[in-house]
């Protein structure tokens, strides 16, 4: 494939291996990179389980890219992948090591025979679904629904916290210019999921007007979901467990904001008609009068934004509207979750799942991004170095609000082009 003549000219060694942060020449695809790998024996807390590591860097399909990672973003999967729990990536896709990371920003570095929309010297992003395109639902359906449907970094052990990554060519996206790297790469997994949520389940697509309760409000779903809300013309009731998130939220447009912290119902919902059970209620009902306070009284929401699951799941079914809808993508806080059934019946209400988003989706998202509507909220950036203690924080929920970074190729923190990381290095 013919190099783009506006891409960048320098001289760079051709090597086996480049130290993080060194660029090689452009198109020129070493044998071997660094990466955080996961092994099996290692699963636990974050900082024990991802060791630093030289691999082969990964060989390419007709269809794949291979994807120069200037930055990653960290997500709550990360640790997941890390934990081993609920379930260990190991068992899915049976390779010797994990290379977690299902978000980057980064530099098209070579590509497969048959990939037409994206040429070496690309600046893009990249989204963490992949299918394998050949069935019903990739070609008519939901591509969210295939069987072959897995997540980038999660299922499959090649994610972007490495040098190099190889996705399919479906996957990359326009980077947006005016961002850093760093900012580049910290948003798409969480705002496509939360785009998803909100937009993809008619017919309770949310419409102008309508209010959404969004649990975890300063968070990397939250802080989308609230801007996306926003943008639709519609109201954001956020939910925080610490004052200190509160102007966070209210600045991205939230409509009001309630501290979890004030009421006393979460957790697996008691017996129905015991005592516990009343106490509950009771609280639940404060909780519901408190979003009437930012809604008008007796108004509910229309939707409600779900992930921290068992310990909210029966507050968000019963303060729902009727014909509302329960829209869930996770359980942080536990898997078993209850909930008061008469509500759901008597009052007609919609739980529905979602997961990740597909390719419109995402590029619907990422426009917006790219079009300056939407904040990255970028927290904090992390070098490659302390990419497990980023890790380590997002699971004791000790994250700034927001969505994190790790630097890879790019050299420092700041930069927006190849030119600018070529520079610096200088
Ligand atoms: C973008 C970012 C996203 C995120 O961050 S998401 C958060 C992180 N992700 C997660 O936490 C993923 C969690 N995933 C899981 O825990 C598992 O992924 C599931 C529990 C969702 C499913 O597990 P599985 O093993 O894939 O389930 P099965 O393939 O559906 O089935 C297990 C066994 O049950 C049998 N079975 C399934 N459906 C039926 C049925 N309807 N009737 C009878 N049997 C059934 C199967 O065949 C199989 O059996 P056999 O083990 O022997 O192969
Ligand atoms: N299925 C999918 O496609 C996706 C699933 N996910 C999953 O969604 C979850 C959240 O991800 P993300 O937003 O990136 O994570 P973050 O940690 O950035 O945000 C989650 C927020 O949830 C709130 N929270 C934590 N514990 C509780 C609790 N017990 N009760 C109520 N709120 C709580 C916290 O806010 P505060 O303490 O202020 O209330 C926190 O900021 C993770 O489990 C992740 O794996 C994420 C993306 C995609």
């Amino acid at each position: 494939m013919a190099l783009d003549t506006n891409i960048a000219q320098y001289d760079a060694p051709e090597k086996d291996l480049y130290e993080i942060g060194e660029i090689p020449p452009m198109g020129y695809v070493p044998k071997q990179m660094y990466a955080w790998t996961i092994r099996k024996e290692r699963h636990g807390n974050p900082n024990t389980a991802m060791l630093e590591e030289v691999v082969d860097v990964p060989t390419l399909d007709s269809h794949e890219v291979l994807v120069l990672v200037m930055a990653a973003g960290v997500n709550y999967n990360g640790v997941w992948a890390a934990l081993g729990k609920p379930i260990s990536p190991f068992d899915g896709h049976k390779q010797p090591f994990h290379i977690a990371g299902s978000d980057a920003s980064g530099i098209v570095w070579a590509v497969g025979d048959k990939v037409k929309r994206w040429k070496v010297g690309d600046e893009v992003v990249i989204h963490c679904n992949q299918d394998d395109g050949d069935d019903e639902e990739c070609n008519g359906g939901d591509p969210m629904y295939s069987p072959s449907q897995r997540i980038w970094g999660y299922e499959t052990p090649d994610g972007s916290f490495a040098q190099f990554t190889n996705v399919q060519a479906q996957q990359l996206m326009p980077r947006p210019k005016h961002l850093t790297w760093e900012e580049a790469a910290c948003y798409t997994l969480t705002l496509a999921t939360a785009y998803r949520m909100l937009f993809g389940h008619e017919p309770h697509d949310l419409k102008p007007g309508q209010n959404v309760l969004v649990w975890g409000a300063s968070g990397g779903l939250g802080s989308y979901a609230i801007q996306l809300i926003n943008t639709a013309g519609a109201n954001a009731i956020g939910v925080i467990s610490d004052e200190s998130k509160r102007d966070f939220v209210m600045d991205l447009g939230a409509k009001g904001v309630l501290n979890r912290k004030d009421f006393n119902c979460w957790g697996q919902m008691p017996t129905v008609n015991t005592p516990e059970y009343a106490a509950w209620f009771k609280e639940a009902r404060k909780f519901g009068a408190a979003i009437w306070e930012i809604t008008g009284k007796g108004v509910n929401v229309d939707m409600v934004f779900e992930h921290p699951g068992e310990a909210t799941f029966p507050v968000s079914t019963f303060v729902c509207k009727k014909g509302g809808m329960v829209v869930i993508c996770a359980g942080t806080s536990g898997f078993n979750l209850t909930f008061d059934v008469r509500y759901m019946w008597m009052h007609q209400k919609r739980l529905q799942g979602s997961h990740f988003a597909h390719l419109k989706q995402a590029s619907a998202a990422n426009k917006l991004m790219v079009e300056r509507r939407l904040d990255p909220c970028m927290s904090e950036v992390f070098t490659w170095a302390d990419l497990p203690d980023a890790h380590m924080k997002m699971m004791a929920n000790e994250h700034k609000p927001g969505n994190m970074s790790v630097l890879v190729q790019s050299p420092k923190t700041g930069l927006r082009t190849l030119e600018d990381a070529l520079d610096a290095k200088k």
